[in-house]
């Protein structure tokens, strides 16, 4: 196709999809295709050096709804250069360096400009607010529209509790401008009763910013954080750090999330940083902005068309696609909890092939809309490191319904239905809930049976009858030793590894037995606490819902569990056949240590230590371990990759040390 038409082409499809994006906040295509279209036309501009009169590339933003008054942008609102890689970046902070050496080339009696400093901020994915204060009070507040004109929202924006009706600075008129949001926990909270789910927190928040009536917008909840005063009468700042002291002292809401960079090399050290931490915000990002931090250095390079010159926005890889939900199949768990498991047609997804995503379980289907899909397109979302997950449907189309089981998929045993999940109770006779609580039973947290594996369990399960973990125990050589791929040495070796076992401690044996809802964390505690089976096994509720981390779904899970007859024979075979899980003897504790009585929460990668033996370490030094981070905790012991609880740490004020400070303070 001649450039030209596919420039108008171009031109035609990116205002379509303008329109649905900023216009009736209901995009049609992601973010990454729809970026790709966008920059097929930039190139081609840059090829022929024509730029077609209504070419989006011209324009911030898109079209004013009707029903909003206009509202004209004291200073103008832009856009942003996008950095798609590293080198992008490079390129940007070359162009940077090489004006600032050239403008002071060129101004021998200015003062010179500093050398380019940079300040990174997260890139909040929501909707753009510009507020006006009059002598301190709110008096306007609008999107950016089309960077001039915007449409005024003033009574939305009220709605959110953050946003000061009123502020310190009386003297004169004052534009702050950010971005609105929705949290996504409170996105989550709200999907749990709302008739109609929302997919995507930006949207959500655009969308109700932009509903006209107020009443909507108040029940989302919204949030909002400032990042930049775009036009004060008579204020000036030196640098980025002094405005957004003036936007704290104003309080605004400020993200606690703000680095600040010397060198290139420190700012692409940052991103990478940001990108793989960007689960651990609780709202959403879709980038970074990398600033020049000097005001004087910002006004030389000033603006394109479009955007700032001192600016750019690092867009982190698309973790959304698109694509067609193939089939659904239902896997039983361990637990016997039915999940559904969805196949979609391949598909790229932030650097990895997609085929299979999680649906969790028939109330999540129904809740996002997905009971009639079978066939359509559906949005897919990478998130944190588990499977893919849907969040719902990509159009209008209806497909064809996904049918419920009734029956367990694996054994035909009638499922019950518990909330939202699916459960076969066919504890003795299920063959993938048994194989998953022998492998469990198994691993290396729990009884640490060596050389144990899924196919051991299956081979067990079909040629030796083991229906139970307690069943490993009755096994001797002569079944072991006709199994296919099973030598002398081997069946030997897994007779003294099951021996070896039966000596493990309380706290292991405890998370073997797979107590539903009840993690590592839990189990140690509870050993800790008890020390001796049976006074676990005779808990009450009441009782464990006193103690730390345990809530009444935990509490209840594990009365259940020991409740159980299935349960509480296979725990007596068990300790028929020698198993002990006794308490570990507790650790003679220092008392002078300077982390006496303190809480320690641990998190990420050690440099020397393991986890569990910096633990061991500090308990016998007269700390508590904790799983999580509040503002009871003392310090938080942090290695390399640490996620939420370090920004969580972070953001409360609390102590965060490193292995080798721990060691330091242990002397
Ligand atoms: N899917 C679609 O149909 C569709 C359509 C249009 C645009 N888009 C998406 O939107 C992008 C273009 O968006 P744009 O021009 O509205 O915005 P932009 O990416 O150019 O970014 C500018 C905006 O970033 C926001 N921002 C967030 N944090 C900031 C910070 N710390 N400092 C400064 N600004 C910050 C501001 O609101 C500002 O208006 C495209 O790349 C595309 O991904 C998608
Ligand atoms: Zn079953």
């Amino acid at each position: 196709m001649e450039p030209l038409a596919r420039m108008k082409e171009l031109v035609e499809q990116i205002t379509e999809h303008n329109y649905y994006y900023y216009t009736l906040d209901q995009p049609r295509i992601n973010d990454a295709d729809y970026d790709k279209l966008y920059d097929e036309l930039v190139s081609l501009e840059k090829e022929t050096g024509q730029v077609l009169p209504d070419s989006p590339t011209l324009r911030v933003g898109g079209e004013l709804l009707k029903g909003f008054l206009p509202y004209r942008h004291r200073a103008r609102l832009w856009s942003l250069d996008k950095a798609q890689n590293q080198e992008d970046l490079l390129a940007w902070h070359n162009r940077v360096v090489k004006f600032v050496t050239d403008y002071n080339a060129k101004n021998p009696d200015a003062e010179p400009l500093p050398h380019p400093a940079y300040v990174i901020e997260l890139k909040f994915d929501g909707l753009t607010l510009n507020l006006t204060y009059e002598n301190g009070e709110l008096t306007q507040a609008s999107t950016r529209g089309n960077g001039t004109v915007g449409e005024g929202i003033l009574q939305q924006v009220r709605t959110i509790r953050s946003v000061p009706l009123s502020i310190p600075f009386t003297d004169g008129i004052i534009e702050v401008q950010g971005e609105g949001i929705m949290g996504l926990s409170v996105l989550a909270k709200y999907n749990e009763t709302a008739a109609e789910p929302l997919k995507n927190a930006r949207n959500a928040a655009a969308g109700a910013l932009r509903n006209l009536n107020p009443a909507v917008t108040a029940q989302r909840k919204l949030d909002a954080f400032f990042y930049n005063v775009g036009f004060a009468e008579g204020v000036s700042f030196q640098d980025h750090a002094e405005m957004q002291q003036f936007l704290r002292d104003n309080r605004f809401r400020v993200n606690p999330y703000v680095k600040y960079a010397t060198t290139i090399e420190e700012v692409q050290a940052e991103l990478t940083d940001i990108e793989a931490k960007r689960h651990t915000f609780d709202f959403l990002i879709d980038g970074a902005v990398v600033k020049v931090t000097d005001m004087r250095t910002r006004e030389a390079l000033g603006y394109t068309d479009k955007f700032p010159r001192w600016a750019v926005a690092f867009k982190f890889e698309a973790e959304e696609a698109a694509t067609v939900l193939q089939s659904v199949s239902w896997e039983v768990g361990r637990t016997g909890k039915i999940t559904p498991v969805a196949r979609v047609e391949a598909v790229e997804l932030a650097g990895v092939t997609v085929q299979n995503c999680t649906l969790n379980n028939i109330g999540d289907i129904e809740r996002k809309g997905l009971k009639h899909a079978l066939g359509t397109l559906v949005a897919i979302r990478r998130s944190n490191d588990v499977i893919p997950e849907i969040l719902g449907k990509a159009d209008e189309e209806q497909g064809e319904e996904i049918l419920f089981p009734t029956v367990c998929p694996s054994c035909g045993m009638e499922l019950e239905q518990r909330g939202a999940h699916l459960f076969c109770n066919n504890k003795l006779g299920c063959r993938p809930q048994i194989i998953g609580r022998i492998t469990h039973f198994a691993s290396r947290d729990a009884m640490d049976i060596e050389s144990f594996s899924i196919m051991t369990a299956e081979q067990l399960y079909d040629d030796c009858e083991v229906r139970d973990p307690a069943d490993l125990y009755g096994l001797v050589f002569d079944d072991l030793i006709k199994l296919e791929r099973f030598g002398e040495r081997k069946a030997q070796k897994l007779l003294e590894a099951l021996e070896k076992s039966k000596s493990r401690e309380l706290a292991a044996f405890l998370f073997a037995l797979g107590i539903p809802n009840t993690g590592k964390a839990t189990t140690k505690m509870l050993a800790d606490h008890y020390r001796s089976l049976d006074a676990v096994m005779a808990a009450t509720a009441e009782e464990l819902v006193g103690l730390p981390d345990v809530g009444a779904i935990v509490a209840e899970s594990i009365v259940g569990f020991f409740q159980d007859p299935v349960m509480a024979d296979s725990i007596a075979r068990m300790r028929g056949y020698g198993v002990k899980a006794e308490a570990e003897e507790a650790p003679v504790v220092r008392g002078d240590s300077v982390f006496s009585g303190k809480t320690v929460v641990l998190t990420g990668t050690l440099p020397t230590l393991s986890r569990d033996e910096a633990a061991k370490l500090l308990e016998a030094n007269g700390a508590k371990i904790s799983g999580s981070v509040s503002k009871k905790t003392d310090y938080v012991l942090a290695g390399e990759n640490a996620g939420s609880k370090l920004t969580k740490a972070e953001s409360l004020g609390v102590a965060v040390i490193s292995e080798e400070e721990m060691l330091e303070m242990l002397k």
